[in-house]
């Protein structure tokens, strides 16, 4: 056996295999019978195996989201007592920086490695928004990994991450199975699940958004029907793989925004099966079925949403994860780009590969912007001025992919975000140039 690698049912241990279908019940064995059936608990579980149930939900809440795992050791043989650490970069909300206003429109370049970083050294807070210890908000961050996580392992009792890779390649390695994430590609990981990180192809860069509230969930699609936007057929779930390992290993816990470090002699990967329907999952962007206007005027973008966090007041999400992607654009008489605007909603945008229709420059590929609660904005000038002019036939927008992470909180910039990140100070410029065209007379200008 590889040093650093899981060892699955039919042997290999570097191809994972995924089981179809968002919110399924899962089952999955990595040896033949280790899975008790008709029942969780059993006296005694086959292999000598411990059942521990992971709870992703409250116990009484509709629709609750547990899995049983059967493990070489329960996961309270590995949390000895807990040291505090320091990653001084990866914040949590309530975090308002006195000095850094997050009132305004910024733009940044993409953050670029600096130095050896894993998943945990190299994760780069950009903005956070709501409170972790009340569960509501998120906090967005930039990851930037160089190196494999080693015999080290990690889990947020605060938060699910939603992982969009923009470079790289990369493995987690869960209690749960192995999911490998690369551009275009999303994973989730749930709140508790242990896992490490491991490098692909690196160096490894993208976009998290953390979630401290309630899960994602696909969004309802209303009159769209059954079909389109991400079907559940699409998110794969890693089948169970496991390892055997007597190594001194640490494991990071976050919780409540702070972190703290374990030892254990052991491997936590040890699940050797498992069932139910809180696993980690991972989507690829591609498969996304959008839908749009097809004759005229440009809809909410709410109709892009890939998955949605809701926060307890129906239609107002804690989080929304939506996606520019490739798309026909066939409106008539209409301007075809994001229009001017305000939103009471707060919106941090990222850029997978290629270009954003409403920003044909300066919005790059790893960049990112921010436009916070009411704060105008839309298109740039380059891109008003060719959307008002250009002859209306059906044009794809191609080979591009951006997404916004929406949140219902004003969103905090980081010491971090306001400071050291590649900030472009004269983001604003790009409407100062848009002119009054209104001379008091009818007709089109
Ligand atoms: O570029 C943005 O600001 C995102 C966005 C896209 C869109 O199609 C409509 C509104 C909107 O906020
Ligand atoms: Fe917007």
């Amino acid at each position: 056996m590889e040093q650093h690698s899981l060892i699955q049912s039919d042997g290999s241990s570097t191809t994972p295999g995924y089981m179809p279908g968002w919110g399924n019940d899962f089952e999955t064995e990595a040896l033949p019978g280790a899975l008790p059936q008709g029942m969780n608990s059993p006296q005694k579980v086959n292999y000598g195996l411990y059942a521990e149930q992971l709870s992703g939900t409250a116990f009484t809440q509709p629709g609750p989201e547990r899995t049983w795992c059967y493990r070489i050791r329960p996961s309270v043989k590995h949390t000895h007592r807990f040291e505090r650490i320091q990653l001084p970069y990866w914040k949590s909300a309530p975090h308002v920086v006195e000095d850094v206003t997050s009132l305004g429109q910024y733009r940044w370049n993409p953050i670029e490695a600096d130095g050896s970083l894993t998943w945990l050294t190299g994760m780069r807070t950009m903005t956070t928004a709501g409170d972790v210890n009340t569960q509501v908000g998120m906090a967005a961050h930039v990851y930037l990994v160089t190196e494999s996580m080693k015999d080290s392992y990690f889990y947020s009792a605060d938060s699910e991450l939603l992982v969009v890779p923009q470079e790289g390649k990369l493995r987690f390695a869960t209690e749960l199975g192995i999911l490998d994430v690369e551009p275009k590609e999303i994973a989730i990981i749930p709140r508790g699940l242990v896992y490490r990180v491991e490098v692909l192809e690196g160096p490894a860069r993208g976009f998290v958004c953390e979630n401290y509230g309630a899960k994602f969930d696909l969004p309802d699609r209303g009159p769209i029907g059954a079909n389109c936007l991400a079907n559940p057929r699409d998110f794969k779930a890693p089948v169970a793989a496991f390892e055997d390992r007597d190594v001194p290993s640490t494991v990071t816990v976050k919780w409540c925004g702070q972190f703290h470090e374990t030892h254990i002699g052991h491997s936590p990967l040890d699940i050797v099966a498992w069932h139910g329907n809180y696993a980690p999952m991972k989507y690829d962007l591609r498969a996304y079925c959008p839908v749009g206007a097809i004759l005229f005027d440009h809809p909410d973008p709410s109709i892009f949403t890939v998955l949605t966090a809701p926060s307890g007041q129906p239609g107002v999400a804690n989080i929304d994860f939506v996606l520019f992607r490739e798309r026909w654009l066939v409106a008539e008489d209409t301007f075809r780009p994001p229009w001017y605007h305000k939103n009471v909603m707060s919106e941090l945008m990222g850029n997978i590969y290629g270009q954003y229709d409403a920003k044909p420059e300066g919005f790059v590929p790893g960049g990112m912007s921010l436009h916070n609660m009411m704060l105008p904005h839309g298109p740039d000038m380059d891109a008003f001025e060719k959307a008002s002019n250009s002859n209306l036939g059906p044009d794809k927008l191609d080979r591009t992919m951006s997404f916004m992470f929406e949140t219902r909180f004003p969103q905090h910039l980081t010491e971090f975000a306001g400071k050291e990140a590649p900030m472009q100070d004269n983001y604003i410029d790009c409407w100062t140039s848009l002119e009054k065209k209104f001379d008091g007379t009818p007709g089109k200008k």
